[in-house]
């Protein structure tokens, strides 16, 4: 569990063909209700190795439980070893080498911050190619909901060129961190003077965050192109 109903889950393909996904990219695991009727739901993938895929890497998700989740209660279901049907991977919200921005502001909520850590490699080059710095902005409501946050704060600790956001909306962390802060992660974005030259940012999960946020950047001058989306709605 990386937080009370967030569980991190880890497959490996059992048809020996290679997931070969770009960081950003999901997954859509495909099962039935109840009643017989097909579905599926998508899940970003959230594997951070940073080496080429092969056969046997591994495929990590996030998955949040949400109470009465048809999804759900699959995932709760399942015990080491069983096996689930999914496609993939698809999506666009990948960084773009050919982009020439200084920076990258970086926003999440909840499991939205899984397509990021799949990005760290790719940033880390990014930053030794041209020089890029990272912001990383996640929305939280407290510190247990912080997904992967000793990964991200130690990522941070030894580049100085990235920066972790922790934004708390329901309690401060004690003792707070120098860059922990209080309320929406929205809110915080005008600490970082979005720029239309310097930045390109990415906003992932809650809709209604994704919308506030690029209301914010939108005002704050970023062109829509440099503004992009993947917003975690329900497929039902
Ligand atoms: C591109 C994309 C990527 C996604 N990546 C992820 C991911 O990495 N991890 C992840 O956990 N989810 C992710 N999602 C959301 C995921 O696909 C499912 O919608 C989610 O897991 C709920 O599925 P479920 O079948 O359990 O619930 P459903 O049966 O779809 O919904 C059951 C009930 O819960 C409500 N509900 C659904 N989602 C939430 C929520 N987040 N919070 C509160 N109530 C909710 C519904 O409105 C409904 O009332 C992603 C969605 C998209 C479109």
């Amino acid at each position: 569990m990386l937080a009370p109903s967030v569980r991190h889950l880890v497959f490996q393909r059992d048809d020996g063909e290679v997931l070969a996904f770009l960081p950003g990219q999901f997954v859509q695991v495909h099962f039935h209700y109840p009643d017989g009727t097909p579905t599926k739901r998508s899940y970003s993938i959230a594997t951070s190795d940073g080496r080429p895929q092969d056969a046997d890497s591994p495929v990590e998700i996030a998955v949040s439980y949400v109470t009465g989740g048809a999804a759900t209660a699959l995932f709760e279901s399942l015990s080491v070893g069983d096996r689930i049907e999914a496609s993939g991977p698809f999506g666009r919200f990948c960084l773009m080498p050919p982009d020439r921005n200084a920076r990258y502001l970086l926003v999440a909520t909840g499991t939205g911050v899984t397509p990021y850590r799949a990005m760290l490699p790719q940033l880390e080059a990014l930053h030794a190619e041209r020089g890029v710095e990272v912001v990383l902005l996640f929305g939280a409501r407290s510190p247990q909901e912080l997904l992967y946050g000793d990964e991200f704060i130690a990522f941070a600790e030894s580049r100085p060129w990235f920066r972790f956001v922790p934004c708390y909306s329901r309690e401060a962390a004690a003792p707070p961190r120098p860059d922990d802060r209080r309320g929406y992660v929205q809110d915080a974005l005008a600490e970082f003077a979005p720029d239309a030259e310097r930045d390109i940012a990415y906003l992932c999960g809650n809709p209604n965050m994704v919308d506030a946020a690029f209301e914010v950047l939108k005002v704050a001058g970023l062109p829509v192109p440099h503004i992009r989306r993947e917003k975690y709605v329900s497929s039902k």
